[in-house]
């Protein structure tokens, strides 16, 4: 599959310009190894699985923490350390900003999913790569056993500011579902004790399998943005713990270990015009609360200020462009 000093991270970035062949190798114990695509690989063990996983990380491409936990995990895999007891499709998402540590090239490819890709220039790098992205995933499901009567996606990221509540996940919104108590239990497995309610669909990556595949999907946001070799991966050994033991196929309890504090969306931050005005500083972490009628943004006639209970940032960027997302504010639930 990939050469003998060769991983699945070093062979993605080695990839992304020239292509590659799908190739097809079985493990000692029967399990199907399939590359399908530079950077996208599936697992289907010879056992019946219940559940379809699909574990993605850099669709962001300077978010290296996800990445180094899957390269470790499909190592284990294909070394047969760790047995592979559910079908499971890993991607790393943005092969090209990857090779340049960025978030990535042209566009932001979470913005592009639940088809949204089509509303821009097919030939850029990552509305083709979201495009072939929801392809690939669509297709794993599609082929699924009938044994499996579960979807999970798990869309791994780290933030660009540090946070007061370091690990968190997204939910997206799908209209009139509830986040179920097995999923809180991965969380809390997971050390993710905070979790955002997403109330409008999104193009997000996990939106679009949450809203288009059905799956119980999240981002899992897991730390803060640092360059390859920087990372402290003992502070992620609660996700690869989790997703070990899903991949391994022991089956997610019924109850959360702990607490899993939840917070809903109450405004989602859109930069209106070249006018539009921020008051967040520059060193604000994620999770700083803000008091009854703080001003957050202003353009014109145009403003928000925190309503009548406290409110919480999340992802303050301004420095996106005119009609896209520079942050949400949160109410605790
Ligand atoms: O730290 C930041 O400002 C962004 C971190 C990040 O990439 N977050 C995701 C969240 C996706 C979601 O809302 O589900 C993103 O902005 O794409
Ligand atoms: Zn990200």
């Amino acid at each position: 599959m990939f050469g003998p000093h060769d991983d699945f991270l070093k062979h993605t970035l080695a990839t992304a310009d020239e292509g590659v062949e799908p190739s097809f190798e079985v493990l000692s114990a029967g399990t199907e190894v399939t590359l399908h695509d530079c950077g996208v690989l599936r697992i289907e063990p010879r056992i019946p699985s219940d559940t379809s996983l699909v574990i993605s990380c850099a669709v962001h491409g300077n978010e290296t923490a996800p990445i180094e936990i899957v390269r470790d995990i499909v190592r284990d895999l294909l070394d047969e350390e760790l047995k592979a007891g559910q079908r499971v499709l890993f991607i790393m998402g943005n092969p090209w900003a990857m090779n340049i540590a960025e978030r990535f090239v042209d566009v932001n490819m979470n913005r592009l999913f639940a088809g949204d890709w089509q509303n821009y220039d097919t030939n850029l790098k990552e509305v083709k790569r979201a495009a072939k992205l929801e392809a690939y995933v669509a297709n794993f499901f599609a082929e699924e056993p009938t044994t499996v009567d579960k979807r999970y996606h798990y869309d791994l990221h780290t933030a660009i500011r540090g946070s007061q509540r370091e690990r968190f996940g997204v939910y997206p919104f799908v209209a009139g579902r509830t986040l179920p108590a097995e999923q809180k239990a991965f969380l809390a497995r997971a050390d993710i004790d905070t979790v955002l309610l997403q109330q409008k669909e999104a193009t997000t990556f996990s939106s679009f399998t949450s809203l288009k595949q059905h799956a119980e999907s999240f981002t899992l946001e897991l730390g803060q943005v640092k360059p390859f070799g920087e990372n402290d991966l003992g502070r992620y050994t609660g996700i690869d713990h989790a997703l070990r033991d899903l991949i391994a196929g022991e089956p997610l309890p019924n109850k959360p270990k702990r607490n899993v504090t939840e917070f809903e969306v109450c405004h989602a931050i859109t930069v209106t015009s070249d006018n539009w005005e921020f008051f967040i500083p520059d060193d604000a972490l994620n999770f700083t609360e803000y008091a009854p009628g703080t001003l957050i943004w202003r353009d014109g006639d145009e403003e928000y200020r925190v309503g009548d209970e406290p409110e919480y940032i999340v992802f303050p960027n301004p420095k996106v462009p005119v009609g896209h997302r520079a942050g949400l504010m949160l109410k605790a639930k």
